[in-house]
């Protein structure tokens, strides 16, 4: 076997979660570490597409060549598509730098080894928070967090604050400590006007080390099993099929491809596999079931009088957390922000953050380079109706407010429930797509240290493990999983 065929760990999918992994992996000299993913890949921050760089613009239109685009079912009413990240960086490389961990409380419904103080050394590992020091923060890790500085916060994050500390609602100074709740500035993982993605943060610094190999343009289509042995993966290189063999592999394509891959592996509900074809390796009824993500929608605005578009404004400046609901004042709207997308009135995003409401992802064909069916089953559950029109009534408060200061007006609209519908979008945080759990429990596909139940040399580490949506970005949350994951997988945990 030459070094193009075989690396002691293969890490798939090089996004948010696979470059920290591949990154922490290849810092043991006597590893070998392949790092496989689909898109596009560069060799230095240096020649970075400028594009992928600018925090304040999202490259997932319909024209991107930096993304997946998915067609979904979020109700059985309402056809939609998602776009994910495909490039080196991942989601993380094209997504709107909001960079918010978890809180102590969503923990508590992660397996025993995962509460937060288990976490906390691995989120302080990961950042270097330039705002906030001491017991909850890192200084010397590869992503830097800041907030905007505020006398810099656009009209409308600066109002949306006062008039929810108006309305009664907790000063949340930092949205990074543990239980964090209320109103305040949102941390950014954004540097000198640059998004730092991890492959910025993690990956680029790691490439000049001799075990460390990246390969972009590559996609995998299966791993390669030996009985229920991890013995590699097929991939899809120039039309021909190569296999590339490991001692471990580490699948990390994000919370649609992974399940994905693992179906047209073999690995998942049997009864789903045999009905389409594919060879039953491993028994595993919780592949691509129950994932959670955040529905949101969008109240409109519209500024008071004509402002000239700010080239330098994040999206999101400030946010409103309440238990299960999150407000987002967007400070522009997505037909500014996103490349081709059509016209777009303002919004606020009401977004639920702790949704009952469960989707799930499964083969529609036996074509492993097809799209899977991806059904969202969004508002199904009574609760979510009912917490989104709770979210949408204080929104709806707010922007009352900071209209009767004359920097916007708001549009007459009957929110009807036919309204919400035709207005529900996602937030793009897919998570729970092959979850972590107990080896007894029948629907966990990772254990604790988040290898495939029933495999060996087999392991899962992006946001299809994760327990349970967190109730803030995933972002955040993903970078620490693989830090941590990547301590389990060398040893040192
Ligand atoms: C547009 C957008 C905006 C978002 N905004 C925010 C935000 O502001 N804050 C926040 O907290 N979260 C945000 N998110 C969510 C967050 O970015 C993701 O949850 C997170 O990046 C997912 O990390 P991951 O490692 O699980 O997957 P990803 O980062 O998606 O990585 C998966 C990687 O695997 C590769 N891959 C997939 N299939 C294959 C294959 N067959 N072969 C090889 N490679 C493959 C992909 O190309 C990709 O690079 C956003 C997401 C999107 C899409």
């Amino acid at each position: 076997m030459t070094e193009a065929d075989y690396a002691d760990f293969l890490v798939v999918g090089g996004g948010t979660c696979g470059c920290v992994v591949a990154a922490r992996l290849s810092e043991d000299p006597s590893a070998t570490v392949m790092l496989l993913e689909s898109g596009s890949g560069y060799r230095s921050a240096l020649e970075l597409p400028d594009v992928l760089g600018d925090p304040y613009r999202l490259p997932v239109g319909p024209a991107s060549e930096y993304t997946w685009t998915y067609p979904v079912e979020l109700t059985p009413r309402r056809a939609s598509t998602i776009a994910r990240g495909r490039t080196l960086g991942g989601s993380g490389a094209v997504n709107g730098a909001y960079f918010t961990r978890a809180t102590r409380a969503d923990f508590e419904n992660w397996p025993s080894s995962w509460r937060y103080d288990d976490v906390l050394p691995y989120f302080k590992k990961s950042e270097t928070d330039r705002d906030f020091e001491g017991e909850f923060h890192g200084t010397a890790g590869p992503i830097p967090v800041e907030r905007r500085a505020w006398d810099q916060l656009h009209p409308l994050s600066g109002e949306f604050h006062a008039a929810a500390l108006g309305a009664g609602f907790p000063d949340d100074v930092d949205k990074n400590a543990p239980d964090s709740f209320g109103v305040g500035r949102v941390p950014l993982n954004v540097s000198d006007h640059r998004r730092i993605s991890t492959s910025i943060g993690y990956l680029m610094p790691a490439l000049h080390r001799p075990n460390l190999r990246v390969e972009s343009g590559v996609n995998v289509i299966r791993i390669a099993f030996s009985g229920t042995r991890a013995i590699g993966v097929d991939v899809l290189d120039d039309g021909n099929v190569r296999r590339i063999r490991a001692d471990h592999v580490v699948v990390c394509s994000g919370a649609v491809a992974t399940p994905h891959i693992l179906l047209n592996s073999g690995v998942g509900p049997a009864e789903q596999l045999v009905e389409q074809g594919v060879s039953v390796v491993l028994d595993r009824p919780g592949v691509g079931q129950n994932f959670v993500d955040h529905p949101e929608v969008l109240l409109p605005y519209h500024f008071s009088k004509p402002r000239t578009i700010r080239s330098q404004t994040p999206v999101l400046e400030t946010a409103l957390n309440l238990a299960e609901i999150e407000i987002r004042p967007y400070t522009a709207s997505f037909t500014e922000l996103v490349p081709g997308v059509p016209r777009m009135d303002h919004g606020v995003g009401v977004v639920l953050m702790a949704p009952h409401s469960r989707g799930s992802i499964e083969l529609a064909s036996r074509d492993p380079a097809g799209a899977p069916r991806i059904r969202y089953n969004y508002v199904a559950s009574a609760h979510d109706r009912a917490a989104i029109r709770e979210g949408m009534r204080i929104a709806e408060n707010l922007l009352e407010s900071i209209a009767e200061t004359g920097l916007i007006d708001r549009p007459v609209v009957e929110y009807t429930d036919e309204w919400v519908e035709s207005r529900l979008g996602t937030s793009l945080h897919m998570s729970g797509s092959c979850v972590m759990g107990a080896e007894a429990d029948p629907f966990a596909v990772v254990d604790g240290r988040c290898r495939v139940i029933g495999a060996q040399g087999l392991s899962i580490v992006d946001t299809s493990i994760l327990p349970t949506i967190p109730t803030r970005g995933p972002h955040a949350t993903a970078v620490m999983v693989a830090e941590r994951a990547s301590a389990i997988l060398l040893g040192d945990e």
